[in-house]
């Protein structure tokens, strides 16, 4: 279920890709280690500058010597200083070769090292970029070239970024989504060799063997050999491409190959309505709009636009209910809050995670602010919020999401109650992606800076509505920053008596 909390005050390691707000220390630390390189530069070009001074000054003494070797040595103070020169500078030169060069950056280096994204990062940067591309079913040649569902940006991905994806797919169950990665890795390679100076330098041998390993691993043999002779062909391999090749001939022979793509495996249902939702138009498919001015006496004063979405499940949309002001407010109260947001069914951490994104609580009562928001949660619901848990702020990811869920509990506590119905604000707006679907009401709601929506989770009779399950859309360009507040059941005793099932929707 979807009862969430945070595991930590602070961002640990492990934890900047899964917002956005929590990778902004990341541009600093980069700020800092470009200095430092450069600084390590200055260092070696310095030593590069007295070593030439002192070179050319050498030069020229040893020419003079070269011309008339006779007569330089018949002078007593050129022989003199010849032999000063050859005991005495000399082992000192030797000396200042060994020096490393950059002692001092180095250890800036280490210092800075522990703030490094750490493997873990890079597997849920890796899932965020996968993420994208599934469940909008984007090309991998598309998102390479930096066009993201239509939008071509400025930003596409290196050789090292798609090699990065690659080869994190190669180790994952289904393997064989590695091969359109690591395809392009070995196109762009092309002919070029390794430069053994560079030392980010990919080598087209090790990309090889993970391109023919990944075939092997999904039982693609008759795709592995070519690229295995590709390799023994450009004579970048050695005797253990030939081995493998060997095994492989065996393994074609002995064993049945799998078509590629035949091996698919089928999304679940569940995934299936998720991908499809998130992939349809952004139709917000309204009933109706109206200037709510009922259901609370405050709301005679100032009306809320309402538009009504679904009537079953009730779900309403409550346009520019919160200012800019309020908005950076709640975001700056948060930011020093953040915590990885885990759910109760996976408190620590897997490959895939049902949510990624970073979150904090905030107490309604903390501050004027959280009060009036708080009131603001009262007027859209016309409920009551004694009893309900934290306001809760969330800030999404690399391709950031939260799968389809519902916010009500099978087993809900009787104290606490259930919770009755959601409010959720988008504090952002999104450029790409982004949406929460209700996945059976059938509905796509694009965050927009500002706007609340409101549901009830529950029917008339305390049951859970399953049709109010919803999700987030991976989010593709942008930072969605949502306050969610789930109100519970018991103080709405006298609001929203418990009622038989009204009608058959109801
Ligand atoms: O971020 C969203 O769009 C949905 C969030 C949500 O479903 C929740 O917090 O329960
Ligand atoms: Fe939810």
């Amino acid at each position: 279920d979807s009862f969430t909390f945070p595991t930590q005050n602070n961002v640990a390691r492990g934890e900047y890709s899964l917002s956005v707000v929590s990778m902004k220390p990341l541009v600093e630390l980069e700020t800092k280690l470009v200095q430092n390189l450069d600084d390590y530069a200055t260092a070696l070009e310095l030593k590069l500058q007295i070593l030439r001074r002192h070179i050319a000054e050498m030069r020229v003494e040893n020419e003079q010597a070269q011309r008339n070797v006779n007569l330089y040595l018949s002078h007593p103070l050129s022989a003199f200083a010849l032999i000063r020169r050859l005991h005495s500078d000399w082992p000192q030169w030797r000396q200042y070769m060994s020096e490393p060069v950059g002692r001092a950056q180095l250890r800036n280096f280490d210092t800075l090292q522990g703030a490094l994204p750490t493997q873990m990062d890079l597997q849920d940067a890796c899932n965020g970029i996968v993420r994208i591309q599934e469940i909008y079913g984007l090309q991998e040649s598309h998102i390479f070239e930096g066009k993201l569902a239509g939008i071509q940006y400025n930003t596409g991905m290196s050789t090292g970024d798609i090699l990065a994806v690659g080869q994190h797919l190669s180790c994952t169950k289904n393997s064989t989504e590695a091969i359109p990665w690591l395809q392009e890795v070995r196109r762009r390679l092309g002919n070029q060799t390794k430069n053994p100076n560079e030392p980010l330098a990919v080598g087209k041998s090790e990309v090889l063997w993970l391109l023919a390993e990944t075939y092997i691993k999904s039982k693609h043999y008759a795709e592995a050999l070519p690229i295995l002779d590709i390799a023994l062909k450009d004579k970048i391999a050695d005797a253990v491409f030939l081995r493998r090749r060997e095994q492989v001939q065996q393994l074609i022979a002995k064993e049945r190959s799998t078509i590629l793509d035949s091996d698919k495996p089928k999304d679940d249902p569940r995934l299936a309505e998720f991908k499809q939702r998130c992939r349809s138009r952004g139709s917000m498919s309204s009933l109706h709009c109206c200037y709510n001015f009922t259901t609370t006496p405050f709301l005679r004063l100032a009306p809320l636009k309402m538009e009504l979405l679904r009537q079953h499940p009730y779900v309403v949309v409550y346009h520019d209910v919160l200012s800019d002001s309020e908005i950076a407010g709640i975001i700056g109260m948060a930011e020093q809050r953040m915590a990885r947001t885990a759910t109760i069914a996976q408190p620590n951490r897997t490959s895939s995670p049902t949510r990624t994104a970073m979150g904090a609580w905030l107490k309604r009562s903390s501050n004027a602010l959280t009060q009036r928001i708080a009131r603001r949660v009262v007027d859209v619901s016309g409920l009551q919020l004694e009893g309900s848990e934290r306001m809760q702020v969330i800030n999404y990811g690399i391709g950031g999401h939260y799968i389809t869920h519902k916010d009500w509990f099978t087993h809900a506590p009787t104290v606490m109650g259930n919770r009755l119905a959601t409010v959720l604000f988008y504090l952002s707006d999104v450029e790409q992606g982004g949406a929460t679907v209700f996945t059976k009401a059938q509905l796509k709601v694009l965050p927009r800076r500002g706007t609340a929506l409101f549901w009830y989770n529950l029917h008339t009779d305390g049951e859970g509505d399953w049709s109010t399950v919803h999700a987030a859309c991976p989010i593709i360009v942008g930072s969605k920053w949502v306050l969610t507040q789930w109100i519970r059941e018991p103080s709405q005793i006298f609001i929203r008596p418990c009622l038989q099932r009204t009608s058959a929707g109801d």
